[in-house]
């Protein structure tokens, strides 16, 4: 077994007991799984798990889309809990406090990415789920649990001003969208941001831009979606992606665009719609690769880039600025035996905009 990266001593004997949802076969089927969680180490937070939100990556690992889901797999990094116990040398929490965890539980410390901030980037970073964890050699199991166990440098406080259910999406759906706007400089008030796709990420990266005072654009599939794009969350205006006309009125007037779309499409309309210099940032998933012609990035010297959740540090400074503004993610909260059919819908876009599992109230061995 490798050597844990930041030399946690934790007692082998007795590991705890937890109580998880897991997938066990790409019918992406959850159920109720009984495992156990590694001992509170010197340097690790124990946290009571109240809702974990369920993220568009979940139902993709689930269901191997990847290729790369090690089963059985325990999804869930959208994690808001309550601390059960801290480790001797833990200086960041104290019992009772209110935290968070998103996607990742461990990192390397020393790559170029750790040192600068960029947890997110590190070659050796440890995911909530479905990664082998070097503290004790098993493989990670998310927040679709009753408790968990992670290194104190990888929780976050929540703002106490913010419902935790509704803030438990941020911590993959909030700091995935704030991030390149940070990095790509779409945060400036007064820049047009278009957003792709209107789930659970994109509903976000609309109330960060608004947030940050930019004008806003909701490009869409789903023509239903244009009432509530503009009235209840905020946007200026909304697109309808298969409309080529209204599209292409809406040609050369973006500095920047999100895209959180998780199925295959075309990304050309899209680049279309940037003004010159402007970018376009990936952080939605499909399983196939792109289709990219040169033409369409040379022209008017477009830039696509990618993007993958946050640092830290990052998330830490994005749920603070949440709490400053008041922005939460709009929720259906579920109990935890309504999961498969949350999936199902997840599937079909069915959601507004993010289901959050009510962990603390519902999920029992028996569900
Ligand atoms: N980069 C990262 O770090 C990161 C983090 C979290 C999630 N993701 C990925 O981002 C994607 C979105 O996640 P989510 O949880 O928001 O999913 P979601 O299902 O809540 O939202 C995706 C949205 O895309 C819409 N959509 C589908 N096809 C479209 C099209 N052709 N045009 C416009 N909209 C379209 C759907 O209607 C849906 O509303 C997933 O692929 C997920 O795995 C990436
Ligand atoms: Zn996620
Ligand atoms: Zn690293």
């Amino acid at each position: 077994m490798a050597a844990p990266a930041n030399g946690n001593k934790v007692a082998p004997e007795l590991p705890r007991k937890a109580i998880g949802l897991a997938g066990h076969d790409t019918s992406g089927l959850l159920s109720p799984f009984l495992f156990s969680r590694r001992n509170n180490g010197d340097n690790d937070v124990t946290l009571k798990i109240l809702y974990c939100g369920i993220c568009h990556s979940d139902l993709h690992s689930l269901k191997n889309e990847w290729k790369n889901t090690m089963y059985p797999v325990v999804p869930g990094h959208e994690i808001v809990g309550e601390v059960t116990e801290v480790g001797s040398k833990v200086n960041k929490f104290k019992l009772g406090d209110k935290v968070g965890i998103g996607c990742l539980v461990n990192s390397c410390r020393s790559c170029p990415g750790c040192t600068t901030g960029f947890e997110n980037y590190c070659p050796e970073q440890i995911y909530t789920y479905n990664s082998v964890d070097p503290e004790d050699g098993t493989v990670t199991y998310g927040g679709y649990s009753d408790m968990i166990v992670v290194n104190q440098d990888f929780v976050i406080h929540m703002p106490k001003d913010l419902p935790l259910d509704k803030a438990a999406p941020l911590l993959c759906a909030g700091i995935t969208v704030y991030t390149p706007m940070k990095y790509h400089g779409l945060n400036v008030s007064g820049l047009h941001l278009g957003v792709v796709g209107l789930g659970g990420l994109g509903h976000v990266a609309v109330k960060f831009g608004k947030a940050f005072g930019m004008k806003v654009t909701v490009i869409s599939s789903s023509p239903s979606k244009e009432n509530e794009a503009i009235e209840r969350l905020g946007a200026d205006s909304f697109l309808v992606s298969s409309n080529a006309e209204q599209m292409k009125a809406a040609n050369f007037s973006m500095d920047g665009i999100i895209n959180t779309v998780s199925a295959s499409h075309s990304v050309v309309p899209l680049l279309a719609l940037l003004k010159p210099n402007g970018k376009m940032i990936m952080v939605g998933l499909p399983e196939k690769p792109l289709e990219v012609p040169a033409f369409s990035l040379i022209m008017g010297g477009k830039v696509l880039a990618g993007s993958a959740i946050g640092g830290i540090a990052d998330t830490q400074e994005m749920i603070d600025f949440a709490g400053k503004h008041n922005i939460t993610a709009d929720i259906e909260l579920i109990g935890a035996d309504y999961v498969n059919k949350a999936m199902e819908r997840l599937a079909k876009a069915d959601v507004k905009y993010r289901f959050v599992i009510d962990i603390a109230n519902t999920l029992k061995p028996n569900i």
